[in-house]
């Protein structure tokens, strides 16, 4: 039987109606870009220096942190060895890192690109080499104790000295304590440090300086800088979140970040073009956690999925065989849509990032029309992706029974670390109402006559009042109509309501908050409406064979009705959607989950992830779920003694001393 895959797998391979290989060219760029990816992989997959580790569930937390930082400075020597291209560096260092992101990576994520979006020619000059080589390494420091959400409520203070020409870095209370940054506990010599700047008496707001927190030469805090780790959380336990606390701090003039706004010698401060480029770091990060949601629904799906098809419970029919869990349509409907939803993600993902690259490649040449439009687009799918990726995760755990619950499954921890991106990088209902402020700000021009354009055209096309007649609800372009009305409907009347409390006599903010439940819901259907429409068009356009299309298009048909249906009370409200239209929409749901069924295990092994990046018994792709349960069991340190020294502590006293009563 060794090394053979599970038939029932082996099976469903078998059975699919389409090229699993052809999808994922598709999802990652082309047939090269697959053979590339596997081959990077494989060069840190095949590599002794990163296996022999025990697995990261058993380990301490200091265990964890060590052997995570020397896994993270082998992929710096290994990358200068192997030549890993700029191109590869994220895959390479992701399959050597995949047991946990150290703090070091925090230089790679947040650090290198600060210095790159804030700094000028000359200090990416001076900085980025550096970063890249780990002379330095960097944490991104701007959270608070007291403060993450609002950015210019920060207490950290950098006041310019003109007869030194340095800025004194300093922390006036307890809660204006860094608190949160990744790697800056313990790992971090440099800090990228988010502050008030204040020069000739005048305070303009938070920009980024450059700070050195610890000896080059022994490790140990620079004079005037108290340092430390948070403490363990939730997961992410690798990583040194740290404190810091800046006691009248100097440094020189040009370590201010200085792209856009500057000091000048004399304490002259320039303005730049706008007061949010300080936050462009932000909107960037927040743009690749799309992906991240996607990657990691993709992964919960994958191993449900398998799992599913694996595991065999009950009786369908009396007397015959059990059935695999997968053939329930219960169990369809809770995985399915979480399947659909990373693809949905992973092409709204792609969207963003073209969105990124040329908005800022825009903004580089000037003109900054189009930052209102990346900052609430890139926060408003990073709050709905990382959501609906967070529940989705716990979804898919729960579908696994019992041996979801355990870490054999690799399901809680990729739910505790994956709903860590819903808080970091700008909490998720705080994101959410930046997208409905810009909503709201789209609609009140458009009511003004103003054609509206990019993500938010629809809201000036879309007719609010009720349509009538027969609707064909499998068809992708009235599904994509539905949602794009239910959105503008939400947002008019979310903005309408405002209007309303305003006119009563309350203030705009007094307004803004009473409304700010249906605010967010209009927002999240504005970024629901924009996920349909771009998962359709990437369906209708790409080049793909049929069968492949045909697929894909079950799974798009799929996203847009399991929507529909679970959110029916917004497309009945004004009976743009009648009763009919939702019976319809949640037969063809049925249809299509029984149409998805053969080609679900397809589906999953399509996102092409390797069993080293899952960390998954139950979702291995070979299926062999219960003997590698018995044998990742053994490894629990409670199984190093047959009888736990606890037991001579303990538990023999207490025996001894009960039996004596007898
Ligand atoms: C392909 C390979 C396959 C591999 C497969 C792998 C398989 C395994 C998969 C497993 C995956 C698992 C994935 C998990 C990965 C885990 C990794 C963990 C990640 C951890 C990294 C974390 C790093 C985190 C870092 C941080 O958190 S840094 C700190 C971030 N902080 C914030 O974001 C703060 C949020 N707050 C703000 O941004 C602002 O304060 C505010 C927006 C809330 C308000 O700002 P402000 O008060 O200044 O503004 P106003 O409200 O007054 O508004 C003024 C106007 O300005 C506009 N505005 C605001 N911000 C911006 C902006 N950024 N840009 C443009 N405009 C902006 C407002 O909208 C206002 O506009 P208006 O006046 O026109 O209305
Ligand atoms: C894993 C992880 C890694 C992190 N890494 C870093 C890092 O590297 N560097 C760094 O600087 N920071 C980091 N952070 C901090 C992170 O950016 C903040 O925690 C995040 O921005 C949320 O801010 P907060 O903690 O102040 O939440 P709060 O704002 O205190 O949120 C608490 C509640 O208040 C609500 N709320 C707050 N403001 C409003 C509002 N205006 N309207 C309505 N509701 C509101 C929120 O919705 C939420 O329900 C990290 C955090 C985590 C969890």
């Amino acid at each position: 039987m060794a090394g053979q895959v599970n038939p029932d797998l082996a099976k469903e391979r078998e059975n699919a109606s389409f090229n699993t290989q052809k999808l994922t060219n598709l999802l990652y760029g082309g047939a090269e870009k697959v053979r590339r990816r596997r081959y990077i992989e494989s060069l840190a997959f095949s590599d002794p220096a990163y296996s022999g580790d025990e697995d990261p569930v058993f380990m301490s937390r200091e265990e964890l942190y060590s052997s995570q930082l020397k896994r993270a400075l082998t992929t710096v020597q290994r990358v200068k060895e192997l030549n890993i291209t700029e191109e590869d560096l994220s895959t390479y260092r992701n399959a050597a890192l995949s047991g946990g992101m150290p703090g070091l990576a925090l230089t790679w994520i947040a650090f290198i690109p600060t210095i790159l979006q804030q700094g000028t020619e000359e200090q990416k000059q001076k900085w980025l080499k550096p970063a890249q080589d780990l002379s330095i390494v960097g944490a991104y420091a701007q959270t608070e104790m007291g403060h993450g959400t609002f950015v210019r409520g920060l207490e950290t203070t950098a006041t310019y000295d003109p007869s030194t020409q340095e800025f004194v870095i300093h922390s006036p209370t307890l809660t204006s304590t860094k608190w949160w940054p990744g790697g800056l506990g313990k790992t971090s010599n440099y800090a990228t440090v988010m502050a008030q700047l204040y020069t000739q008496g005048k305070c303009y707001g938070p920009h980024n300086f450059m700070v050195q927190i610890r000896s080059l030469e022994d490790h140990t805090p620079c004079p005037g800088v108290t340092l430390g780790d948070i403490g363990p959380k939730m997961e992410g336990n690798a990583n040194d979140n740290g404190f810091a606390r800046f006691d009248h701090v100097r440094i020189p003039r040009e370590n201010m970040l200085m792209k856009f706004a500057r000091v000048e010698p004399d304490g002259t401060y320039v303005q730049p073009a706008s007061s949010k480029l300080a936050y462009s770091n932000m909107v960037y990060l927040r743009g690749t956690f799309v992906m991240s949601a996607a990657q990691a629904l993709a992964s919960a799906s994958t191993i449900a999925v398998r799992y599913s098809c694996v595991r065999r419970q009950s009786e369908m029919k009396p007397g015959e065989p059990e059935p695999q869990i997968l053939d329930y349509q219960t169990q369809q409907y809770k995985l399915f849509p979480q399947l659909a939803a990373a693809y949905a993600f992973w092409f709204a993902a792609r969207f963003m990032t073209q969105q990124h690259a040329s908005i800022t490649g825009s903004m580089e040449k000037g003109d900054m029309s189009g930052l209102a439009e990346l900052h609430a687009l890139s926060a408003g799918l990073k709050s709905y992706t990382t959501a609906v990726m967070s529940a989705g995760i716990d979804v898919c755990r729960m579908s696994c029974g019992g041996h979801g619950y355990s870490h054999a499954s690799g399901l809680p921890a990729l739910f505790s670390t994956g709903t860590s991106l819903c808080t970091a990088e700008g909490e998720n209902t705080v994101m959410m109402l930046q997208t409905a402020r810009y909503l709201v700000k789209c609609f009140v021009q458009s009511q003004s006559g103003k054609t509206l354009s990019g993500t938010v055209a629809y809201l000036s096309a879309v007719q609010p009042s009720p349509v009538s007649g027969e609707r064909n609800m499998s068809d992708l372009g009235t599904q994509v109509t539905a949602f794009q009305h239910r959105a503008a409907r939400m947002v008019r009347h979310a903005a309408l309501q405002m209007q309303t409390e305003m006119q009563k006599g309350k203030s705009r903010e007094d307004a803004w908050n009473s409304c700010s439940v249906l605010l967010i819901k209009a927002a999240q259907a504005h970024v629901h409406s924009f996920v349909v429409r771009n998962f359709a068009e990437t369906v209708q356009t790409v080049e793909v064979e049929e069968s492949v299309r045909a697929v894909l298009t079950s799974l798009c048909q799929l996203y847009s009705l399991h929507g529909i249906t679970e959110h029916a009370g917004d497309f009945l409200m004004d009976g743009y959607l009648t009763g009919r239209d939702i019976d319809a929409a949640s037969s063809l749901l049925s249809a299509v989950l029984a149409q998805l069924r053969p080609d679900a295990v397809a589906l999953v092994d399509a996102f092409d992830l390797h069993d080293k990046m899952l960390h998954s018994v139950l979702g291995r792709y070979d299926g062999r779920v219960y003997e590698h349960l018995y044998q990742w069991a053994q490894k629990s340190p409670l199984n190093k003694t047959e009888v736990h020294e606890s037991y001579y502590k303990y538990l023999q006293p207490f025996l001894k001393s009960n039996r004596a009563k007898l």
